[in-house]
């Protein structure tokens, strides 16, 4: 079941989202010693790493938060504006969390031991076979990716592992990716997606058929619990619009 939280802009929903998240934080920090995070790349969620860093940097509790990446490409550019993932690397770097509490997906060895590697990571963080993160934080491509899982992708419906390595067509580049499995496993999953030109996937997931080889985020499910979408009023522009 969605739950939708819909903004004016990119930077209204941003600062939703961080407040949204630092309760959420706060909140389970009463019952728990600690808050694992599952990032997700792409410029979105950019704004939110950086108010985190600034507007929440001691109302948060970060010696007790863990970030994890939700998935890493393989882009060797020294240069941000080629290396997407580097960009998000040197935000979280802001962040005043422990440097031994942000485990990220290697790029100096292949993809398949990557993905390995990421897997045995969290397998031995997380004890329970069937329970991960507090909370994922996902975004969306516009071609309907979510993390680096992709429409008519075989790894999109892999079950059972939490990391795949993945062969990205388009862009022509490996990445490392959390499954559905590992999104499903994690108590709180949260979507936060701006910008018109994300309006059509958005629709295509929350109203259209349930295609899920179409619409991979068709297949993050919380049981009794919503999957939040935090969106603006671009990325919702065919939610809300009437149609004639
Ligand atoms: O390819 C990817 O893109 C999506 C969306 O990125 P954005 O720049 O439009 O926010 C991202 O969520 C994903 O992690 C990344 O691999």
């Amino acid at each position: 079941m969605p739950k939708l939280h819909i903004y004016k802009n990119e930077k209204e929903t941003c600062y939703a989202f961080a407040e949204w998240l630092a309760n959420l934080v706060k909140e389970t920090l009463t019952k728990q010693d600690r808050f694992t995070i599952a990032l997700s790349g792409g410029d979105t969620p950019k704004l939110v790493y950086k108010i985190l860093a600034t507007d929440y940097a001691t109302s948060i509790d970060w010696t007790r938060i863990h970030l994890f990446w939700g998935d890493q490409s393989f882009i060797s550019s020294p240069d941000e504006k080629y290396n997407p993932t580097l960009g998000l690397k040197n935000l979280i770097d802001d962040l005043p969390v422990s440097k031994n509490h942000v485990h990220s997906i290697r790029t100096d060895v292949s993809p398949q031991d990557s993905a390995t590697e990421y897997e045995n990571l969290l397998r031995t963080y997380f004890t329970e076979p069937e329970s991960t993160f507090d909370l994922v934080i996902l975004g969306m491509g516009e071609q309907g990716n979510l993390l680096s899982l992709y429409p008519f992708s075989e790894e999109s419906h892999h079950a059972g592992s939490w990391v795949m390595p993945v062969y990205d067509k388009q862009d022509d580049l490996y990445k490392v990716t959390l499954t559905i499995s590992a999104i499903n496993a994690s108590a709180v999953k949260a979507f936060l997606i701006t910008g018109k030109k994300k309006e059509d996937v958005v629709q295509q997931v929350l109203k259209g058929k349930y295609e899920p080889e179409k619409a991979p985020a068709q297949l993050i499910v919380a049981a009794n619990k919503p999957v939040h979408w935090f969106l603006d009023e671009g990325s919702a522009g065919k939610l809300i619009k009437p149609s004639y």
